[in-house]
């Protein structure tokens, strides 16, 4: 429920944010597995979910998507294609998690994705997955896509992960355990983004199983998925942006739907935005922001909400002082090198920056307007488009980046900015 209380207070302004790309795509994953129909509400029509979707119904799943509400045909013994090509564009979870998915089928399935994509890591993943029993090969490159699953079932048992580059290994294989013969167990080495991880373990538990954690291993039984109806919570790493639009201005933003019930760990964001002096309020059903328009140096450990990182570096030069961002060495690996884009960016617009192997440093400044190379990254894309709200004659050089999570970016933001006279 909206906060009435947000439209009341001078600048007050309830935002809507569209449905958890993570959400959304963890939901296609259980409902596709489950025995049943599932229905989804709220979930994100976008590239990364579009590109899930694409996957879906080349691996012979159903999925209708309706105006209101998504109807997802499970299939618990597999994919029924016996021989697929999947395009997994730029979204790592479709590169990371329908693999598994389709190894749990009988089939030749090819799996290929965008330039940046096939750069990424994959290695520690199809590591595990050849020792859980799944033919694989690489066509390319050892550890990265373009890769060859041959599906015959995954028999699964015990593994060891390294998950100190992505939380995205860990996932896939949480999803697919249950559609392992053995059941699975995997003790972790190492884990970034470990927010994610529960709501993996969160979501999964709505489809009817449950996870259990012994010490650093995660143990999954063996037995399959149950249909439910799930409904999607808005994407807490886009309200990310929202959230700091308010402080950086002083101004008020309530998102709906996020309140203190969510699962996304990108929500605590906000925790951040407080402690450089802004006001937060969590209700069970909303979060609200409210700026003063004068922001705190801070140093911020982002290794749980990375996504968030280029948000903070992307409003960090109006604080009163230093703004240092540790543990976020992942970052480099993302859609881009974010360490590197909010660096090459921000002293574009005459800010001092330095860098390491896992942080960036910013210091005071009054940005000069620019043009920002977006690095085809929609999360620098809509980072600077904050930046924006005090820097005159700031652009981007490639807006539709934004389609990855959020299409309609540019019209929610220029509404919300048009509302505050800036
Ligand atoms: O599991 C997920 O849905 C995600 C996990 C995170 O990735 P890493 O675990 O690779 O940091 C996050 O950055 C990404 O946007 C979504
Ligand atoms: C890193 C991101 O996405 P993914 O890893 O799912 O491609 C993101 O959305 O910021």
């Amino acid at each position: 429920m909206p906060d009435p209380e947000a439209q009341g207070k001078p600048g007050g302004s309830v935002v809507i944010v569209p449905g958890s790309k993570s959400v959304t795509n963890r939901a296609l994953f259980l409902a596709a597995a489950a025995d049943g129909t599932t229905t989804l509400r709220g979930a994100l029509r976008s590239d990364d979910t579009d590109a899930f979707v694409e996957g879906l119904g080349v691996l012979g799943y159903e999925v209708e998507r309706g105006p209101d509400a998504w109807h997802v045909r499970g299939r618990p013994s597999g994919p029924s294609a016996t021989e697929a090509d999947l395009y997994c564009r730029d979204g790592a979870t479709v590169a990371r998690f329908l693999p598994v998915l389709a190894a749990t089928g009988h089939g030749t399935f090819r799996f290929d994705a965008s330039p940046q994509m096939r750069r990424r890591p994959l290695g520690p993943l199809t590591t595990a997955m050849r020792h859980l029993g799944v033919e694989l090969r690489h066509d390319e490159h050892e550890g990265h896509h373009p890769l060859t699953v041959v599906g015959r079932g995954v028999r699964g048992g015990a593994v060891r992960l390294d998950a100190g580059v992505s939380s995205q290994f860990l996932s896939a294989l949480l999803l697919a355990g249950p559609l392992m013969a053995e059941g699975l167990r995997v003790e972790v080495t190492d884990l970034v983004s470990a927010p994610y991880v529960e709501i993996t373990i969160a979501m999964m538990r709505s489809f009817g199983v449950r996870v259990v954690r012994d010490g650093d291993a995660f143990v999954v039984p063996t037995g399959g998925y149950r249909a439910t109806d799930h409904t999607v919570e808005p994407d807490a790493s886009t309200a990310s942006y929202f959230f700091a639009a308010a402080a950086l201005t002083g101004r008020q933003v309530t998102v709906p739907g996020l309140g203190a019930d969510a699962v996304q760990g990108d929500l605590r964001f906000v925790e951040i935005l407080e402690r450089m002096g802004a006001t937060v309020r969590v209700t069970a059903g909303a979060t609200t922001v409210t700026g003063t328009g004068r922001l705190a140096g801070i140093t911020a450990n982002m290794r749980d909400i990375s996504d968030t990182m280029p948000t903070l570096a992307a409003i960090a030069p109006f604080a009163a002082g230093p703004v240092r961002i540790t543990d976020v060495h992942n970052t480099r690996v993302k859609e881009c090198d974010r360490i590197e884009a909010c660096a090459v960016n921000l002293r574009r617009l005459g800010v001092r920056v330095e860098t390491g192997r896992d942080w960036i440093g910013i210091w005071p400044a009054v940005p000069v307007g620019t043009e920002i190379d977006c690095h085809g990254d929609h999360r620098i894309a809509m980072s600077f488009a904050v930046t924006g709200l005090r820097t005159p004659n700031l652009t981007l050089d490639e807006p539709t980046v934004v389609r990855k999570t959020f299409p309609d970016f540019h019209e929610v933001f220029g509404a919300l900015r048009h509302r505050w006279g800036l």
